[in-house]
């Protein structure tokens, strides 16, 4: 599966695992850093780019990783047609995708391991989307927040 990764400061050492982890699995990664833990930068940066790869297609689906996960989590939202969930189990890491066609995983280097953080990983990927009716009406409704949201600003 091709997967775009980023980390912001706080999430370099988990994103490492991950990205030696996905490819050793068979993925093809696109990695848009950073790799500097020591320099302080912005979560944000690293949402759009993953973000973007996801909504433009140039991959199937995206990981986040950076301290709490949180913001990650909250900027990705805010990119049309990119459904982020933050997961610190894997119970909702695979309901997220089989129920609500998550394509952005977000992770918390602060607050999961690394040995869990993986299996987090691993349920997120190996999960697809059950297109069940009652999960594509609730994706329209949420459709229709997004699509209110941006008429609304206009
Ligand atoms: O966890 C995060 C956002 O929810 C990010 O990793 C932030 O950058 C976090 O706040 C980092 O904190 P730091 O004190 O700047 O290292």
């Amino acid at each position: 599966m091709k997967i775009a990764v980023g980390a912001d400061h706080a999430g370099v050492p988990l994103n490492e695992r991950i990205i030696e982890t996905l490819r050793a699995e068979g993925h093809d990664i696109v990695d848009f850093g950073t790799h500097d833990a020591s320099q302080p930068d912005d979560y944000p940066d690293y949402a759009r780019l993953v973000g973007e790869a996801v909504r433009n297609g140039q991959v199937e689906i995206g990981i986040l990783v950076c301290g709490s996960g949180v913001g990650a989590c909250v900027a990705a939202n805010k990119l049309r047609g990119v459904r982020a969930a933050l997961c610190s189990d894997t119970y909702s890491a695979h309901q997220s995708r089989e129920h609500d066609d998550c394509n952005v995983l977000c992770l918390g280097a602060r607050v999961v391991g690394p040995e869990l953080a993986l299996e987090i990983v691993r349920a997120f990927v190996h999960a697809r989307f059950t297109g069940e009716e009652r999960h594509l009406r609730r994706l329209r409704k949420v459709a229709d927040i997004e699509r209110n949201e941006r008429d609304a600003r206009s």
